[in-house]
């Protein structure tokens, strides 16, 4: 069984280092637009030409720990434009899109929608919108899901936030969401987790490893998590 991860390094200290402090202080400001491109090239991609190349981040951790909710925090907070990879393809469900039913069968089993789906929807979420700054939450839940979206979109992503959570708060969670989804259930949250364990967890080590992992103590209240997670962003 998976069980909390405790040593995920190198890793950035929240509290001392906001993203932005960093790239200022070690650039200043005329830079800034430098150091986004040298990460993102989504133009290549299909975004429209001259747009500014986008800041994105990764947000990842377990079912039920608090992705969702911090990222409203974080749009509340710092104006970026939340992509759940989750509700994208509930979306693609519940207008019975072309391969609706088929998302709809992998996610009631807890399994991993096939990557390309998944990445044309978010790329196009990315081109229809006006944003430079965006979460992508959920995604990549593999690291096949990762290479798939660096060969599509063509770029990594800046940063990549991990909500570090025990197993039994997460089930937890999850059991007491309350937004009738087919897999908030006991035997799905299971399979879920052992997914994440199995798959999801290889893409957070390999951003640490990258120097672009942000590892946040998910326990705790709402706000407490907030609160480790503000700096990140903070100017
Ligand atoms: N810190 C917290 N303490 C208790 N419950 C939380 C906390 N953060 C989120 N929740 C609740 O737990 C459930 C799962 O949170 P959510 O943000 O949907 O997680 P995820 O997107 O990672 O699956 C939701 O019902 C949410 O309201
Ligand atoms: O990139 C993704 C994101 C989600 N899912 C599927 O959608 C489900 C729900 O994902 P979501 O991120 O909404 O769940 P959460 O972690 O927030 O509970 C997952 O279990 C997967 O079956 C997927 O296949 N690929
Ligand atoms: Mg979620």
């Amino acid at each position: 069984m998976w069980r909390r991860t405790t040593s995920l390094s190198p890793l950035f200290s929240s509290s001392k280092h906001s993203l932005l402090n960093r790239t200022r202080a070690a650039y200043g400001l005329r830079i800034w637009k430098m150091f986004s491109s040298e990460i993102q090239n989504v133009e290549e991609g299909g975004t429209s030409p001259g747009r500014t190349t986008p800041f994105i981040t990764f947000v990842l951790g377990g079912p039920g720990s608090g992705k969702g909710t911090q990222c409203a925090r974080i749009v509340e907070n710092f104006g970026f434009t939340h992509l759940s990879a989750g509700d994208l393809l509930r979306q693609e469900i519940s207008s019975y899109s072309e391969n609706g039913a088929m998302i709809y069968n992998i996610i009631k089993d807890g399994k991993i929608v096939p990557s390309e789906v998944t990445v044309n929807l978010i790329q196009k979420a990315i081109q229809s919108s006006e944003n430079d700054k965006f979460l992508i939450d959920g995604f990549p839940r593999s690291e096949e899901n990762r290479l798939t979206y660096e060969r599509i979109i063509g770029a990594e992503p800046s940063i990549v936030l991990f909500f570090d959570c025990p197993q039994e708060e997460m089930v937890k969670r999850v059991l007491n969401r309350g937004q009738g989804r087919v897999d908030d259930n006991e035997n799905i949250v299971k399979e879920r987790l052992k997914v994440f364990a199995a798959l999801s967890l290889p893409v957070v080590n390999y951003y640490a490893k990258k120097g672009k992992l942000y590892k946040i103590d998910g326990t705790g209240t709402e706000d407490e998590i907030f609160e480790r997670v503000r700096p990140i962003f903070a100017t």
